[in-house]
């Protein structure tokens, strides 16, 4: 406790803005040693702002206290979620996705909630599916009948759709409901577009705490899909429990627009549009990937990634594909290591929102960005070296703060160790 009040005097502006950002300030997370879901709800904030991007100076302190409106509003989307209502289910996830301060102190709220009713419970029985591939290789003929199957078996399938390229193109691709038109008219479906401003690896930093919502709400598979740009397969590999990846029958990584380093990722490699004259391609590539896995460290000690070909056309290879990530899941349970799996996810993607967020503030120091400007140019031409100029920075950051916060200089104390960033 100690070291996080100092770590908070330090960064004075952290202490301002992390409150006026809506850190709850009513309970410590209570997360169990054997579900990590807890301080998933509880861990559900994104960077801090502060000052703001336009470099408008911080909020004073205000203390994160809900108007009675807003209580109201809590109360009636935790009530809806946990009845299962997808009318609140977007309301929460829309509220999530908002950077107004005033909606995340509502969600933070939200999420305190849903912890109390422990429906961090629930969550540990869910299945968290990453789906990934480059553009074209079939992935919502895929999810389509993938999702059909397991509503007919059932289950409550949230899909949430990631396309990083969706900001610059203007409008969510993968969020176009025709792309999906069974699943969409299917009640125990719930689609989602996940929206991509202000992104970690290119995955909106809200996709996480969207797959803890739908999961709160009775969704017990959440397929997070993206399309291969930017860094977006590695960030939702690093959210879901089993990460798929979808290829083209066609050869040669770079031909399927498959980017280096993912494919030793995947849990399972589904060759698509195994059928007509794409049998044989698709076979192909199948034993292909079949060898090459062969020289790739395994990422757990009870199962071994898998290549199987599949199509959505005629719906050859669904069933057996779904066989095959039902025995993932039970061997991962079973051996504890999906636990340990979702606990350093969460603890990785909160070092991930801390590096973005001090990234974010550093950089709003007008005088901070002067001086990062003139290094880059240092840097590049040369005359610098990196590890020099990010020490300066640092320097010049630290020194930024502390001019503004003349009295916390003296308050500096040394971090604990034993709780310090590895
Ligand atoms: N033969 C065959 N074609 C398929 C199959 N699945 C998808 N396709 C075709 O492949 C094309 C791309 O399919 P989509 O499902 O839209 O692929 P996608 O990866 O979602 O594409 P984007 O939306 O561009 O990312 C379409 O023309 C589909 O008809 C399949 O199993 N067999």
């Amino acid at each position: 406790m100690r070291s996080m009040r100092a770590g908070l005097v330090l960064h004075g502006r952290l202490l301002v803005t992390g409150r006026s950002l809506g850190l709850s300030p009513t309970r410590p997370c209570r997360s169990t040693a054997s579900d990590s879901s807890a301080c998933e709800l509880k861990s559900k904030l994104g960077p801090t702002g502060a000052p703001s991007s336009d470099g408008a100076r911080s909020q004073p302190v205000q203390e994160p206290v809900l108007s009675h409106q807003e209580e109201m509003m809590v109360r009636r989307l935790a009530e809806g979620l946990l009845a299962q209502n997808r009318a609140s289910l977007a309301r929460a996830i829309t509220l999530l996705e908002s950077r107004l301060p005033r909606s995340r102190l509502v969600s933070a709220a939200l999420f305190d909630r849903l912890l109390a009713a422990q429906t961090h419970g629930a969550s540990s029985e869910s299945f968290r599916v990453g789906l990934s591939g480059p553009p074209g290789v079939g992935k919502s003929s895929f999810i389509e009948v993938l999702g059909k199957a397991l509503t007919d078996r059932g289950h409550r399938v949230a899909v949430l759709a990631v396309d990083p390229s969706s900001h610059t193109s203007g409008g969510s691709l993968m969020g176009d409901k025709t792309r999906m038109p069974e699943l969409t008219r299917d009640l125990r479906a719930y689609i989602r577009p996940s929206p991509t401003g202000g992104m970690l690896g290119g995955v909106a930093r809200s996709t996480r705490d969207t797959i803890v919502l739908c999961e709160a709400a009775g969704f017990n598979i959440v397929l997070v899909e993206t399309v291969g740009v930017g860094q977006s397969e590695f960030a939702v590999a690093d959210m879901v429990d089993i990460f798929v990846l979808l290829i083209p029958p066609a050869g040669g990584d770079e031909l399927q627009g498959i980017k280096r380093g993912i494919v030793e990722l995947a849990d399972l490699i589904v060759v698509t549009k195994a059928d007509g004259e794409l049998i044989v391609p698709a076979r192909q590539v199948q034993a292909e990937y079949t060898s090459a896995l062969k020289f790739l460290r395994p990422r757990w000690s009870k199962w071994k990634p898998k290549v199987l070909s599949v199509s959505a056309q005629n719906g050859e290879g669904m069933a057996q594909l779904w066989e095959k990530m039902e025995d993932f899941c039970r061997l991962a349970r079973v051996s504890g290591e999906l636990t340990v799996r979702r606990r350093n996810q969460c603890v990785s993607w909160m070092w991930g929102l801390v590096r973005e967020g001090a990234a974010e503030m550093l950089l709003n120091y007008p005088a901070v960005r002067r001086r990062a400007k003139e290094l880059e140019q240092r840097v590049a031409k040369g005359d610098l070296p990196p590890g020099v100029a990010a020490d300066t920075l640092l320097e010049a950051f630290i020194g930024a703060t502390c001019r503004e916060f003349p009295l916390m200089e003296q308050h500096v104390e040394k971090p604990d160790e034993s709780t310090s960033e590895r």
